[in-house]
């Protein structure tokens, strides 16, 4: 592959892609919401023609033998790996319940539990979007029941967290560990399902980004009952607030940026800032077009995003090819042919394809822009999409590979020096100092007007490979 332009030895990029990483916004939350006497059952029956049975966890005084009737009418829990349901308990041992089989009373809708994730989850980019919260499965874990490290798989580009929800009941163990070996969170659950002074039974939930590794770990007594969600965007309410984004991280990645684009040392004839999204995101492997992919960023990518777009630098989401040992290309469309592996196979080279479908050749930041062409500046790094494998989820709690995890970039349109600072001394004056507006009327100096148009006319006329 063609050396991408990694812009970290020019300090104002190095400091950029600092505060980009350091973005702080959450990936996940938990707390507990207590449990109306009114609405504790769960019914739930075996099959069609099997009587409905019923458990109250309001009561307090669930036995164990109660639970294990539950567990009489479920099924061994199986889970993905590659493309197959695999029922292999030395990986996974549970039993489920399919959502069509039970009906909790419990109302995740109306717990207050949505608002929390909205808040926490959707910091960035709240005023735009509602949650749906579709429920998935009931899970039952025994002594000794466990689920090694996954990932949910995505069964829609809507997906964004995952949502668990622990009914109270006696237990130890079984702790939700998120991040590589709970580096994001170790989960106690069995502590915290009773009020710890009022004894109450009350309810225990966690969400967080379904692309978090995440596993459950043994169960040492008594039973887990849990409710598993799938947290989907919905209706888009309009545009973005920026009330909604005054905070610290904002304030400071904002300052950044205005910082970059008075320096004449970065991409002075224009071109794009590129970052590598930190988060992967389900995308459909047959179909899918990046120009729709309009809401579903997530904590610091929402954030950058919104950045951008309050800058005025146009931010939009691709994907990145790398021909092996070639060159490297930013496109809107995830794949060109019947699927994603034909891509390299048959013959049609990448760059012909790319070209008919609108995308770009990666140039150094050297290099002028033309139709075709676009000098890109690697803020952070970017993942590329090289082969197949390495979107496809090995682990996952389904295995159903009709969406996929995918890397994806960020490339914001950064103009030629002149342009974007007369952009920011008329709109956001006040982001400067008084040196830095000196420092840019002397810089403007090598740069003349009417210089730059001819000079880019000339190469949009030699645009021809
Ligand atoms: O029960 C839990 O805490 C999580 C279960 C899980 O990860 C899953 O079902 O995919
Ligand atoms: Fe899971």
């Amino acid at each position: 592959m063609a050396p991408l332009s990694i812009g970290s030895k020019n300090p104002i990029v190095a400091a950029l892609k600092k505060d980009v990483l350091d973005i702080v916004a959450p990936n996940l939350c938990h707390g507990t919401v207590r449990l109306d006497p009114s609405e504790g059952s769960l019914f739930y029956k075996k099959n069609e023609s099997s009587e409905a049975r019923f458990l109250d966890f309001a009561s307090g005084n669930l036995k164990d033998e109660d639970i294990q009737r539950l567990v009489e009418a479920s099924e061994r829990a199986t889970f993905g790996r590659n493309n197959e349901d695999i029922l292999d308990e030395s990986y996974r041992k549970a039993w489920k319940m399919d959502a069509s089989q039970f009906s909790s009373q419990f109302d995740v809708s109306k717990s207050g539990i949505l608002d929390i994730v909205h808040d926490q989850l959707l910091r960035y980019a709240k005023s735009t979007k509602n949650i749906e919260a579709h429920l998935y499965k009931l899970n039952v874990y025994g002594p000794g029941s466990f689920f090694k490290a996954h990932v949910d798989t995505p069964l829609s580009d809507k997906l964004f967290a995952t949502l668990v929800i622990v009914l109270p009941t006696i237990h130890a163990g079984g702790n939700l560990l998120l991040g590589e070996d709970g580096a994001l969170l170790n989960f106690d659950s069995a502590k915290r399902v009773y009020d710890p002074k009022t004894k109450a039974p009350r309810v225990a939930f966690v969400a967080f980004y379904s692309d978090i590794e995440h596993q459950v770990l043994p169960v040492e007594s008594g039973y887990r009952v849990t409710l598993t969600y799938s947290l989907h965007f919905s209706v888009f309410n309009g545009p973005l607030m920026l009330k909604s984004l005054s905070s610290d991280s904002f304030t400071t990645v904002l300052k950044s940026f205005a910082t970059a684009i008075a320096s004449p040392s970065i991409l002075p004839k224009g071109g794009a800032l590129g970052f590598g999204l930190l988060y992967r995101y389900p995308i459909d492997p047959k179909n899918t077009n990046l120009r729709e992919f309009t809401g579903a960023l997530k904590g610091n990518d929402a954030l950058l995003r919104a950045v951008c777009k309050f800058l005025g630098l146009e931010p939009s989401v691709k994907i990145l090819y790398s021909e092996p040992d070639g060159d490297t290309f930013l496109s809107d469309e995830v794949t060109y042919g019947e699927d994603i592996s034909d891509l390299y196979g048959d013959g049609i080279p990448l760059k012909k394809r790319m070209r008919d479908a609108g995308g770009k050749l990666v140039v150094g930041y050297g290099d002028s822009a033309s139709s075709f062409k676009l000098p890109v500046l690697w803020v952070t790094q970017p993942s590329e999409m090289v082969t197949t494998d390495i979107a496809y989820v090995t682990y996952g709690n389904e295995a159903n590979l009709s969406f996929m995890y995918g890397d994806l970039v960020l490339a914001a349109t950064f103009p030629a020096y002149r342009q974007r600072v007369q952009h920011l001394k008329k709109k956001f004056p006040h982001m400067l100092t008084k040196k830095e507006l000196e420092d840019i009327e002397t810089a403007l100096e090598d740069f003349p007007e009417e210089e730059e148009e001819e000079e880019k006319e000339k190469e949009e006329e030699s645009d021809e490979d």
